[in-house]
Protein backbone atom coordinates (compact mmCIF):
# COMPACT_ATOMS: atom_id res chain seq x y z
CA UNK A 1 0.00 0.00 0.00
CA UNK A 2 1.37 3.37 -0.98
CA UNK A 3 2.17 5.94 1.86
CA UNK A 4 -1.12 7.80 3.17
CA UNK A 5 -2.01 11.21 2.16
CA UNK A 6 -3.06 12.12 5.71
CA UNK A 7 -2.13 11.22 8.95
CA UNK A 8 -3.01 11.82 12.32
CA UNK A 9 -1.49 10.29 15.34
CA UNK A 10 -3.15 10.81 18.79
CA UNK A 11 -4.51 14.22 18.12
CA UNK A 12 -6.12 15.91 20.69
CA UNK A 13 -8.40 19.20 20.74
CA UNK A 14 -8.88 21.31 23.75
CA UNK A 15 -10.78 24.77 23.96
CA UNK A 16 -9.78 26.19 27.35
CA UNK A 17 -10.15 23.05 29.32
CA UNK A 18 -13.17 21.32 27.40
CA UNK A 19 -11.90 18.56 25.46
CA UNK A 20 -12.97 18.33 21.78
CA UNK A 21 -11.40 15.39 20.67
CA UNK A 22 -9.60 12.74 22.26
CA UNK A 23 -6.55 10.64 21.07
CA UNK A 24 -7.11 10.52 17.55
CA UNK A 25 -5.69 8.15 14.62
CA UNK A 26 -6.42 7.91 11.37
CA UNK A 27 -5.50 7.87 8.14
CA UNK A 28 -6.22 8.63 5.00
CA UNK A 29 -5.25 7.47 1.41
CA UNK A 30 -4.63 9.31 -2.04
CA UNK A 31 -7.77 9.51 -3.83
CA UNK A 32 -10.27 8.87 -1.52
CA UNK A 33 -13.43 10.10 -0.44
CA UNK A 34 -13.28 9.87 3.44
CA UNK A 35 -16.69 10.24 5.33
CA UNK A 36 -16.60 11.61 9.04
CA UNK A 37 -19.87 10.89 10.89
CA UNK A 38 -21.18 11.37 14.20
CA UNK A 39 -24.12 12.93 16.42
CA UNK A 40 -23.81 16.85 16.76
CA UNK A 41 -21.31 17.80 18.91
CA UNK A 42 -19.39 14.77 18.81
CA UNK A 43 -15.99 16.48 17.38
CA UNK A 44 -16.02 15.90 13.66
CA UNK A 45 -15.90 19.65 12.53
CA UNK A 46 -12.92 20.50 15.89
CA UNK A 47 -11.55 17.21 14.06
CA UNK A 48 -11.88 18.79 10.51
CA UNK A 49 -10.39 22.28 11.33
CA UNK A 50 -7.65 21.03 12.92
CA UNK A 51 -6.20 19.91 9.72
CA UNK A 52 -6.13 22.86 7.83
CA UNK A 53 -4.31 24.82 11.39
CA UNK A 54 -7.72 26.76 11.46
CA UNK A 55 -7.65 26.57 15.70
CA UNK A 56 -4.41 28.64 15.44
CA UNK A 57 -7.07 31.58 14.91
CA UNK A 58 -9.43 30.34 17.70
CA UNK A 59 -8.34 31.83 20.80
CA UNK A 60 -8.20 29.19 24.04
CA UNK A 61 -8.12 26.25 21.35
CA UNK A 62 -4.64 23.60 21.50
CA UNK A 63 -3.97 20.93 19.57
CA UNK A 64 -1.62 18.24 20.47
CA UNK A 65 0.03 15.31 18.66
CA UNK A 66 0.68 15.04 14.99
CA UNK A 67 -1.14 16.23 11.67
CA UNK A 68 1.04 14.73 8.82
CA UNK A 69 0.78 15.39 5.31
CA UNK A 70 2.20 13.83 2.15
CA UNK A 71 5.20 13.36 5.27
CA UNK A 72 5.31 16.72 6.56
CA UNK A 73 4.22 17.73 10.38
CA UNK A 74 1.91 19.92 9.80
CA UNK A 75 2.01 21.91 13.75
CA UNK A 76 6.23 21.13 13.52
CA UNK A 77 7.81 24.25 14.93
CA UNK A 78 8.74 26.51 11.77
CA UNK A 79 6.13 25.10 9.86
CA UNK A 80 4.51 28.28 7.92
CA UNK A 81 0.44 27.85 8.60
CA UNK A 82 0.21 30.11 5.69
CA UNK A 83 1.55 27.37 3.50
CA UNK A 84 0.19 24.86 4.91
CA UNK A 85 -3.15 26.15 4.34
CA UNK A 86 -2.80 26.32 0.86
CA UNK A 87 -1.96 22.85 0.74
CA UNK A 88 -5.52 22.00 1.96
CA UNK A 89 -8.80 23.48 0.59
CA UNK A 90 -11.52 24.24 2.50
CA UNK A 91 -15.42 24.36 1.71
CA UNK A 92 -18.25 25.14 4.28
CA UNK A 93 -21.60 24.55 4.63
CA UNK A 94 -22.62 27.87 3.64
CA UNK A 95 -21.56 28.91 0.28
CA UNK A 96 -19.32 31.62 0.73
CA UNK A 97 -17.90 33.29 -2.64
CA UNK A 98 -16.28 37.07 -1.98
CA UNK A 99 -19.58 39.19 -2.23
CA UNK A 100 -18.02 41.98 -4.45
CA UNK A 101 -16.19 39.88 -6.77
CA UNK A 102 -17.09 38.13 -10.53
CA UNK A 103 -17.42 34.58 -10.91
CA UNK A 104 -13.96 34.81 -12.51
CA UNK A 105 -11.91 36.53 -9.80
CA UNK A 106 -13.38 34.19 -7.41
CA UNK A 107 -12.25 31.30 -9.09
CA UNK A 108 -8.59 32.62 -9.95
CA UNK A 109 -8.46 35.13 -6.06
CA UNK A 110 -6.55 31.91 -4.39
CA UNK A 111 -3.75 31.97 -7.50
CA UNK A 112 -3.75 36.02 -7.43
CA UNK A 113 -2.54 35.98 -3.99
CA UNK A 114 0.31 33.23 -5.14
CA UNK A 115 1.35 36.76 -7.58
CA UNK A 116 0.46 34.63 -10.67
CA UNK A 117 -1.12 37.77 -13.17
CA UNK A 118 -0.88 36.46 -16.77
CA UNK A 119 -4.50 36.79 -18.07
CA UNK A 120 -3.95 33.53 -20.26
CA UNK A 121 -3.07 31.87 -17.18
CA UNK A 122 -5.53 32.75 -15.14
CA UNK A 123 -8.22 32.09 -17.48
CA UNK A 124 -6.69 28.73 -18.76
CA UNK A 125 -6.86 27.87 -14.47
CA UNK A 126 -10.49 28.91 -14.09
CA UNK A 127 -11.98 27.01 -17.09
CA UNK A 128 -9.90 23.75 -15.51
CA UNK A 129 -11.76 24.53 -11.99
CA UNK A 130 -15.04 25.53 -13.27
CA UNK A 131 -15.03 22.09 -15.51
CA UNK A 132 -13.84 20.55 -12.73
CA UNK A 133 -16.56 21.75 -10.12
CA UNK A 134 -19.09 21.03 -12.98
CA UNK A 135 -20.06 24.25 -13.45
CA UNK A 136 -18.27 25.60 -16.42
CA UNK A 137 -21.20 25.14 -19.22
CA UNK A 138 -23.56 27.67 -16.87
CA UNK A 139 -21.17 30.54 -16.10
CA UNK A 140 -18.82 30.51 -18.65
CA UNK A 141 -21.34 33.04 -20.59
CA UNK A 142 -20.97 35.10 -17.57
CA UNK A 143 -18.06 34.89 -15.77
CA UNK A 144 -17.59 38.69 -15.48
CA UNK A 145 -20.89 39.03 -13.39
CA UNK A 146 -21.14 39.17 -9.93
CA UNK A 147 -21.08 35.57 -7.90
CA UNK A 148 -23.75 36.89 -5.94
CA UNK A 149 -26.07 36.10 -9.14
CA UNK A 150 -25.73 33.06 -8.83
CA UNK A 151 -28.18 30.49 -7.16
CA UNK A 152 -26.81 28.45 -3.99
CA UNK A 153 -26.27 25.59 -5.60
CA UNK A 154 -24.09 26.94 -8.25
CA UNK A 155 -22.37 29.18 -5.49
CA UNK A 156 -21.21 26.09 -3.40
CA UNK A 157 -19.69 25.04 -6.48
CA UNK A 158 -18.16 28.19 -7.42
CA UNK A 159 -16.85 27.35 -3.92
CA UNK A 160 -15.29 24.27 -4.99
CA UNK A 161 -13.70 25.78 -7.86
CA UNK A 162 -12.01 28.27 -5.87
CA UNK A 163 -10.46 25.65 -4.09
CA UNK A 164 -9.51 23.68 -6.60
CA UNK A 165 -8.00 26.43 -8.88
CA UNK A 166 -5.15 26.54 -6.30
CA UNK A 167 -4.56 22.67 -6.36
CA UNK A 168 -4.71 21.50 -3.07
CA UNK A 169 -3.54 17.98 -1.89
CA UNK A 170 -6.82 17.84 0.37
CA UNK A 171 -10.10 19.25 0.18
CA UNK A 172 -11.88 19.43 3.22
CA UNK A 173 -15.87 19.67 2.86
CA UNK A 174 -17.81 20.61 6.23
CA UNK A 175 -21.23 19.47 5.63
CA UNK A 176 -21.34 21.50 2.44
CA UNK A 177 -24.61 20.24 1.00
CA UNK A 178 -26.42 21.04 4.39
CA UNK A 179 -27.75 24.19 2.96
CA UNK A 180 -28.70 22.90 -0.65
CA UNK A 181 -32.23 21.72 -2.05
CA UNK A 182 -31.77 18.13 -3.25
CA UNK A 183 -30.89 18.60 -6.66
CA UNK A 184 -28.14 20.68 -5.76
CA UNK A 185 -27.02 17.88 -3.73
CA UNK A 186 -27.08 15.29 -5.52
CA UNK A 187 -24.77 17.44 -8.69
CA UNK A 188 -22.27 17.89 -5.72
CA UNK A 189 -22.37 14.39 -4.60
CA UNK A 190 -21.66 13.43 -8.17
CA UNK A 191 -18.86 15.43 -8.69
CA UNK A 192 -16.92 13.87 -5.81
CA UNK A 193 -16.69 10.60 -7.26
CA UNK A 194 -14.88 12.72 -10.36
CA UNK A 195 -12.79 15.19 -7.92
CA UNK A 196 -11.00 11.89 -6.78
CA UNK A 197 -8.60 12.31 -9.70
CA UNK A 198 -7.24 15.37 -8.98
CA UNK A 199 -7.36 15.48 -5.06
CA UNK A 200 -8.67 13.81 -2.20
CA UNK A 201 -11.66 14.71 -0.07
CA UNK A 202 -12.59 14.39 3.51
CA UNK A 203 -16.06 15.67 4.28
CA UNK A 204 -17.87 15.92 7.52
CA UNK A 205 -21.89 15.39 7.30
CA UNK A 206 -24.55 14.75 8.96
CA UNK A 207 -26.74 12.47 6.48
CA UNK A 208 -25.63 8.99 6.56
CA UNK A 209 -26.69 8.18 3.33
CA UNK A 210 -24.49 11.04 1.80
CA UNK A 211 -21.76 9.28 3.52
CA UNK A 212 -22.65 5.78 2.13
CA UNK A 213 -23.28 6.97 -1.68
CA UNK A 214 -20.17 8.66 -1.90
CA UNK A 215 -17.33 7.43 0.67
CA UNK A 216 -14.82 4.92 0.47
CA UNK A 217 -14.01 5.02 4.11
CA UNK A 218 -16.16 5.92 6.62
CA UNK A 219 -15.27 7.27 10.21
CA UNK A 220 -17.62 7.32 13.35
CA UNK A 221 -16.84 9.98 15.84
CA UNK A 222 -18.66 9.96 19.37
CA UNK A 223 -18.03 12.26 22.43
CA UNK A 224 -14.58 13.04 21.14
CA UNK A 225 -13.43 9.55 19.67
CA UNK A 226 -12.60 8.63 16.93
CA UNK A 227 -14.91 5.06 17.38
CA UNK A 228 -14.33 3.30 13.96
CA UNK A 229 -12.96 3.76 10.80
CA UNK A 230 -13.31 1.60 8.01
CA UNK A 231 -14.50 1.01 4.18
CA UNK A 232 -17.69 2.67 4.49
CA UNK A 233 -19.42 -0.66 3.36
CA UNK A 234 -17.93 -2.25 5.60
CA UNK A 235 -19.16 0.12 8.57
CA UNK A 236 -22.18 0.48 7.42
CA UNK A 237 -23.30 -3.18 7.15
CA UNK A 238 -21.37 -4.70 9.79
CA UNK A 239 -19.40 -2.46 12.14
CA UNK A 240 -16.87 -3.61 14.50
CA UNK A 241 -18.51 -1.38 18.02
CA UNK A 242 -21.74 -1.50 19.08
CA UNK A 243 -22.04 1.90 19.06
CA UNK A 244 -21.24 2.51 15.30
CA UNK A 245 -24.39 -0.20 15.22
CA UNK A 246 -26.60 2.02 16.90
CA UNK A 247 -25.78 4.87 14.99
CA UNK A 248 -25.77 3.93 11.36
CA UNK A 249 -29.07 1.81 12.14
CA UNK A 250 -30.80 5.32 13.43
CA UNK A 251 -31.16 4.29 17.33
CA UNK A 252 -29.80 7.71 17.93
CA UNK A 253 -28.07 10.65 16.71
N1 LIG B 1 -14.85 27.67 19.45
C1 LIG B 1 -15.26 26.83 20.41
N2 LIG B 1 -15.10 27.11 21.71
C2 LIG B 1 -15.51 26.25 22.68
N3 LIG B 1 -16.08 25.05 22.44
C3 LIG B 1 -16.28 24.71 21.16
C4 LIG B 1 -15.89 25.58 20.08
N4 LIG B 1 -16.23 24.96 18.91
C5 LIG B 1 -16.78 23.78 19.25
N5 LIG B 1 -16.82 23.63 20.59
C6 LIG B 1 -17.33 22.45 21.35
O1 LIG B 1 -16.58 21.32 20.98
C7 LIG B 1 -17.44 20.17 20.86
C8 LIG B 1 -17.32 19.58 19.47
O2 LIG B 1 -17.92 20.49 18.53
P1 LIG B 1 -17.86 20.27 16.96
O3 LIG B 1 -18.45 21.48 16.32
O4 LIG B 1 -16.51 19.84 16.56
O5 LIG B 1 -18.86 19.03 16.80
P2 LIG B 1 -19.51 18.44 15.50
O6 LIG B 1 -19.45 16.97 15.66
O7 LIG B 1 -18.90 19.01 14.30
O8 LIG B 1 -21.00 18.95 15.64
P3 LIG B 1 -22.06 19.39 14.52
O9 LIG B 1 -22.33 18.13 13.78
O10 LIG B 1 -23.23 19.85 15.33
O11 LIG B 1 -21.43 20.46 13.71
C9 LIG B 1 -18.83 20.63 21.22
O12 LIG B 1 -19.07 20.34 22.57
C10 LIG B 1 -18.77 22.12 20.98
O13 LIG B 1 -19.68 22.80 21.82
Amino acid sequence: MSTPLLTAQDVSIHYGDKQAVRGVNLSIERGTVNALIGPSGCGKTTFLRAINRMHDLTPGARVTGRIVLDGEDMYAPGVDAVAMRRRVGMVFQKPNPFPTMSVFDNVVSGLKLTGVRDRARLMEVAERSLRGAALWDEVKDRLKTPATGLSGGQQQRLCIARALAVEPELLLMDEPTSALDPASTARIEDLMTGLKKVTTILIVTHNMHQAARVSDTTSFFLNGDLVEHGVTDQVFTSPRDERTEAYVTGRFG
